[in-house]
């Protein structure tokens, strides 16, 4: 029998059994759990390693926040983790945007908490997270305990954003076109600039090729440059057209770089456009500013330089010779101020042209200035051929310049030669020989070609000399006038004198006026010399008119320079004035060709003159070219016959004619007709018997010097002369 104790025994053995079993069982199994959690923990740490984010848990209430922090996996198998108070950790500016998420999770506005803020790092240092969480526990009402969630550094992303946007930002906002081209040239991407520059819109650029915007000003072989340049990597920069959309072409200055894609195995092409249509432009209108006259269009002086540089050192190396024409218009001033400045400009483009077209293209043709014209000529056979251009130049002349529509006007060149070797080695020397010969040709005439030489150097240095000397002649006392007198013919009297000037150089001695009024005309000491005439001229009439000579007048000449100074009105009236001779003693001659000239500008300012009570005369008339038409407008009131007109006479059939019709239709217009250069009694007797007015030569007297003059009017007497008596008056031969 079995005891119950034994019965007990087995059965407690049992139960220890079975409790020790289960013990170990339990053991076992929570081993095995530990283990699972453990592998689970690894694992996480692993997931969160491997993503970047950190683990953290944060209690609402306490505001505590616990973090896992980042251990390299595979190690050490506790985590390390830490508590912090979320104040600490934060940034202080991202405080506040934490709590208003944190109040929205909360308050169930929010399915989850999402943040990014800077957080203190390990190292110090701020760095942005990302931060995530969701609720974790709650209490019995649903309220949220904790919430659990990971952190990750976005420092580098977010940065990398706002470079990306910075970048973004900086390409919206360039001037300059931007264009991203992948690999085969298509467009990917471009820039509002771009766009603007070229006129498409973003969509009917993006994924078509560079092609789209090519121009045919572009050579084939430049698209092959570049694109090789591109496939090679090689950065390319140069000047391209692009052809906008509506069909206009823009200059670009592009370049052109080539760089990995974000992928790093593609390519992009980025090109940077500038448009330099207008730089481009005004380098053009520089360029042609810097070497072209832009009245004519022709070669200006620089450009001449350059050209005839060139010419030389072609002509010294093919040992030939090279011919320079230098041309002026004749009296292309009187001109100019006669009929307008805007006429004188289209003159000039005509004359222009007119020379291009006689000497043909493959000579330059330039303009220096003014009338001034050069003509270079190449690979000269015979120097003689620089004389047959000129002589074509002067016949293409003969025939009149078209001014507009209706006008035209007769203008002749004067042409001066210089030949490369025989007359100078350099350009400059060249020009200078070559205007040595123009001024001869002037001198000869005009309407002439001249070719240089040596001793034509002698006359130009002279009249250098000449100009240098007369600009201090006036201070130095040089000048004076001498007095020549006139005769009325009937009844015989004299009506007045003819004030001339007179030159004594001490260096140069007596110099003739018709050799330096040119000088004085040329550097515009005129202008005074001429004030000063007409001064003195007024104050000896006044000094005689106190010696009783009160009804005699005196003529002053006047040139051109003078008549067109605006203010030679008020000049003369101020004389007057502070002179005190009236104004019908002082007459003003005007050459026949200057008052011609200039008929239509200085109309009002003769009839100024007029107003003042001043008489005109037109000197050396026969010589110029005025018409009736011109001379019945002008308030003049004399009319003087050249002396050439006068010299032949009695004999001279030619001026037998002409002298007495002159003196007709000088009267015809109501003018007083005087004749100059009257030399002989038998001149007299001719010109009294046609009934010309007045004469004046050295029949009469020379000129004279004041005191010489006055004495000879106090002296004369009409019986001294024997004059006739007027003939009837002979209008024709
Ligand atoms: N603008 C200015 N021009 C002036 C002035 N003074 C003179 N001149 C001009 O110079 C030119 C030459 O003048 P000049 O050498 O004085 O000769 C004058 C007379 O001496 C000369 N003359 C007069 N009578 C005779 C003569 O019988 N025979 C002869 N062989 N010569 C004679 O003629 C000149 C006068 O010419 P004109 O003026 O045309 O009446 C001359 O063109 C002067 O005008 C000045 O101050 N300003």
């Amino acid at each position: 029998m079995i005891e119950p104790s034994q019965l007990l025994v087995p059965g407690a053995a049992v139960l220890i059994a079975l409790a020790l079993a289960l013990t170990v069982v339990w053991l076992y199994r929570r081993r095995g759990i530990a283990d699972a959690l453990d592998d689970r923990h690894d694992r996480l740490k692993l997931a969160l390693w491997a993503t970047g984010e950190r683990y953290w848990d944060y209690d609402v209430e306490s505001r505590q926040l616990r973090r896992l922090l980042d251990d390299a996996p595979g190690g050490d198998r506790q985590m390390r983790e830490d508590t912090v108070a979320v104040e600490a950790l934060v940034h202080p500016d991202d405080m506040a945007p934490a709590r208003d998420m944190l109040q929205r999770y909360l308050d169930g506005a929010s399915n989850r908490y999402e943040v990014q803020l800077r957080v203190l790092g390990d190292d110090g240092r701020w760095m942005w997270v990302r931060v995530r969480g969701r609720a974790v526990a709650r209490d019995a009402s649903g309220q949220v305990l904790r919430i659990a969630g990971t952190a990750l550094d976005v420092s580098a992303t977010r940065e990398a954003e706002r470079e990306r946007r910075i970048a973004a930002t900086v390409l919206r906002s360039m001037a300059e076109a931007v264009a991203v081209l992948d690999a085969d040239f298509h467009y990917v991407s471009v820039n509002p600039a771009f766009l603007r520059m070229t006129g498409y819109a973003e969509r009917e650029i993006l994924g078509r090729t560079a092609s789209l915007l090519g121009s045919a000003q572009n050579d084939s072989a430049l698209y092959r440059q570049i694109r090789n340049h591109a496939r090679q990597q090689i950065q390319w920069s140069g000047e391209l057209w692009l052809r906008r959309k509506d069909g206009d072409e823009t200059l670009t200055a592009l370049e052109l770089r080539t760089v990995r894609g974000p992928d790093d195995h593609s390519m992009l092409h980025v090109c940077v456009f500038n448009d330099i249509t207008r730089q481009k432009r005004t380098e053009q209108e520089l360029r042609y500013l810097a070497n072209f006259d832009t009245l004519t269009d022709l070669p200006n002086r620089a450009l001449l330089s350059e050209r005839l540089s060139r010419a030389i050192v072609r002509a010294h190396r093919q040992d030939s010779r090279v011919g320079l024409l230098l041309l002026d218009l004749d009296r292309f001033k009187e001109v100019n101020d006669s009929f307008g400045h805007s006429a004188g400009d289209r003159i000039l483009r005509a004359a222009a042209l007119r020379l291009q077209r006689t000497v043909g293209n493959q000579h330059t043709v330039a303009r220096l200035g003014g009338d001034e014209f050069t003509i270079v000529i190449e690979d000269l056979a015979d120097p003689l051929d620089t004389e047959r251009v000129a002589r074509e130049i002067i016949n293409a002349f003969q025939a009149p310049l078209l001014l507009d529509d209706r006008r035209e006007v007769s203008i002749s060149p004067s042409i001066g030669i210089a030949i490369y070797p025989d007359h100078a080695q350099v350009p400059t020397e060249l020009l200078k020989r070559a205007d040595t010969a123009m001024y001869q040709a002037k001198a000869a005439g005009r309407c002439t070609f001249i070719r240089y030489d040596d001793h034509m150097d002698v006359a130009a240095r002279q009249r250098a000399v000449v100009s240098g000397a007369l600009r201090r002649a006036l201070d130095r006392g040089e000048l004076r006038l001498v007095f020549q007198p006139r005769m009325a013919l009937s009844p015989p009297r004299i009506t007045g004198v003819e004030a001339l000037l007179r030159w004594s150089s001490p260096e140069h001695g007596d110099i003739a006026p018709s050799d330096f009024i040119p000088i004085a005309e040329e550097n515009g000491m005129i202008l005074e010399i001429g004030e000063w005439v007409l001064r003195e001229a007024c104050m000896m009439l006044q000094r005689w008119r106190q010696h009783g000579l009160d009804d005699m007048a005196v003529s002053v000449n006047v040139s051109v320079l003078q008549l067109l100074r605006g203010d030679f009105t008020d000049v003369v009236a101020r004389v007057l004035d502070d002179v005190g001779i009236p104004a019908h003693l002082l007459e003003l001659e005007l050459t026949e060709s200057v008052l011609m000239a200039n008929a239509e500008q200085s109309a009002a300012q003769l009839h100024a003159f007029r107003a003042l009570g001043v008489s005109l005369a037109i000197d050396d008339f026969g010589t110029g070219y005025s018409s009736l038409a011109y001379l019945k407008r002008l308030p003049i009131t004399t009319l003087k016959i050249d002396k050439a007109f006068v010299d032949g006479l009695p004999h001279d059939a030619e001026d037998s004619a002409i002298t007495p019709t002159i003196v007709a239709m000088g009267h015809s217009l109501g003018l007083r007709v005087v004749a100059e250069g009257v030399e002989t009694r038998a001149q007299m007797r001719f010109l009294a018997e046609r009934g010309c007015d007045e004469i004046q030569g050295f029949w009469i007297s020379p000129p004279l010097e004041a005191a010489q003059c006055l004495a000879f009017v106090r002296n004369w007497r009409p019986a001294s002369m024997q004059l006739p008596h007027r003939a009837p008056l002979v209008t024709s031969p």
